[in-house]
């Protein structure tokens, strides 16, 4: 009940593909406004942690970078699918739960329920920005096409049809991220009253 009550100032909602750098970006925007003013919300956290427990791994790992998520992701994806045919805002709803700063930075949606989950409750607050780099950069970050991860919805759901109010170039020859998350930070920082 009181978690419908509270109302963040911003909630920016952020996608792109697996190692384009959701969570490096995410993260960098944590560090720039501080865990006073800014959570990192991670819709996979409820995902990884209730599947974890289903299949007695190490969650640290499943939420991590490294390469041992990606030995679970295939059955992860249709694990949580399974949970959001019958409720589309299951995680999302998990991930907010008890969230009290003014900013939240939703590092992962992957699907159109996701963006519009978020839209529907916090439609003044909503922005949504994708994060973007070449195939190549995400090659030299340990990603590699793997058929029924890269050609499901959980990487192709918001690939086309679907606005973004920001896009973030993420790899070596694109300006800096300071450079081109100035705004966002200044529209957070103009939200929390900073
Ligand atoms: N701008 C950058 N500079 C240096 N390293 C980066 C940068 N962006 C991402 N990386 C590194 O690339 C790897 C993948 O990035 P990250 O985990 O943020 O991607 P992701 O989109 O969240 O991927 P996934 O969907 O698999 O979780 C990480 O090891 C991260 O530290
Ligand atoms: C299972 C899943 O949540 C894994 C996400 O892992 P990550 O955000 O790439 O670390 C993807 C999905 O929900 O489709």
């Amino acid at each position: 009940m009181e978690d419908r009550v509270f109302q963040p100032r911003l909630v920016l909602v952020f996608s792109g593909k697996r190692k384009s750098g959701k969570d490096y970006v995410t993260d960098w925007i944590l560090e720039s406004l501080g865990p006073q003013v800014c959570c990192v919300l991670r819709l996979s956290g409820p995902l990884k942690q209730q599947y974890a427990q289903e299949h007695d791994l190490d969650l640290t790992q499943l939420l991590g970078p490294g390469p041992y998520k990606e030995k679970y992701r295939a059955d992860m994806i249709l694990w949580g699918e399974t949970q959001r045919r019958q409720d589309p805002g299951y995680f999302c709803r998990l991930a907010t739960r008890g969230v009290r700063q003014p900013v939240w930075v939703v590092s992962d949606a992957r699907r159109r329920t996701d963006l519009e989950w978020f839209k529907s409750e916090f439609p003044r607050q909503t922005q949504s920005v994708r994060v973007q780099c070449s195939e190549e950069t995400r090659k030299q970050r340990g990603w590699s096409y793997t058929a029924g991860v890269d050609d499901a919805e959980s990487e192709c759901g918001l690939d086309s049809g679907v606005h973004f109010d920001w896009i973030i170039t993420n790899e070596a020859n694109a300006p800096s991220l300071e450079e081109q998350l100035q705004s966002i930070l200044k529209l957070a920082e103009e939200a929390a009253d900073l």
